[in-house]
């Protein structure tokens, strides 16, 4: 079954072309790898996903509807998780505290209820507490719940960005480079992590420079270049691929 269909997307920033008339499909349950060189308009194409850019055309059909146009948190609220590239976390704020606020647009009760701490109010708070520690506890970071985001090692704050999004029980999760910085040792875990992630259901969508990761982890890959889609396919497909070995692997494997 088709989870998120994205039809012939494009988005131009005065006069470039940063995503031309891309398409593809992500298959519910699956891990799908967004793939190619610096500027090729991955983050771009997350960015028009997560409504936090508007494309100058195409759709993005997610559970058959269309999320074009619709604001950020109403994406959120369908069942759209995203982590950045740009760790952006509440750095001031706990770890823990993180977690509620992506659990917080899962929360029923108003304000008026919050205010007045009704029993419905407080027992919903102490179940986001309850499913916010479970988050953490899932992504290895339960003992460091009282710690102040700013003082996480960076891998850390990745997974922190991880189990915020994971709060707020999507559907589908997109991680924008999330090995982007994390050690050897790290990366490792982290593909353990993202297939836990897909044995609970959630189908991932990722963009990621560390090739060993994507051909590991990933079910299908679509590769971009110059904004344009130039292949799709299963990592084997990809890497025999003489488009895709011109265009991105055959550029210096260090990026
Ligand atoms: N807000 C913006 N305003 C103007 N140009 C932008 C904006 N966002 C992205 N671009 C341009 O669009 C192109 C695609 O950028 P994008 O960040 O989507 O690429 P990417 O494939 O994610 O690259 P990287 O792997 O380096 O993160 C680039 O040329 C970039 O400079």
């Amino acid at each position: 079954m088709t989870l998120l269909s994205i039809e012939n997307l494009s988005k131009n920033f005065g006069g470039l072309m940063a995503v031309n008339e891309v398409s593809f499909d992500v298959e519910a349950g699956s891990i799908v790898g967004l793939i190619g060189p610096n500027g090729a308009g991955k983050t771009t194409v997350f960015n028009l996903i997560t409504g936090n850019y508007q494309p100058n055309t195409g759709t993005v059909l997610f559970d058959a509807q269309n999320l074009v146009g619709l604001p950020t948190h109403t994406i959120v609220e369908r069942g759209i998780a995203r982590t950045f590239q740009t760790i952006r976390l509440f750095q001031n704020m706990s770890v823990l505290e993180n977690v509620l606020a992506g659990g917080h647009c899962r929360m029923h009760s108003g304000s008026l209820a919050a205010m007045f701490r009704t029993p419905t109010q407080r027992r919903e708070e102490h179940e986001s507490m309850r499913q916010a520690m479970a988050e953490l506890e899932f992504v290895g970071l339960s003992h460091e719940w009282q710690n102040k985001a700013k003082n996480l090692s960076y891998g850390n704050q990745r997974l922190l960005e991880i189990a915020r999004a994971l709060a707020t029980k999507p559907k589908l999760i997109v991680l924008d480079e999330p090995a982007g910085g994390m050690n050897d040792q790290e990366t490792h875990d982290l593909i353990r992590l993202i297939r836990a992630i897909q044995d609970r259901g959630i189908t991932v969508l990722l963009i990621e420079h560390d090739m060993g990761l994507v051909m590991r982890v990933c079910s299908s890959l679509v590769v971009l270049e110059h904004g344009a889609k130039i292949a799709s396919g299963t990592p084997a497909e990809i890497q025999a691929n003489p488009r895709v070995i011109e265009a991105y692997l055959g550029v210096d494997s260090d990026e």
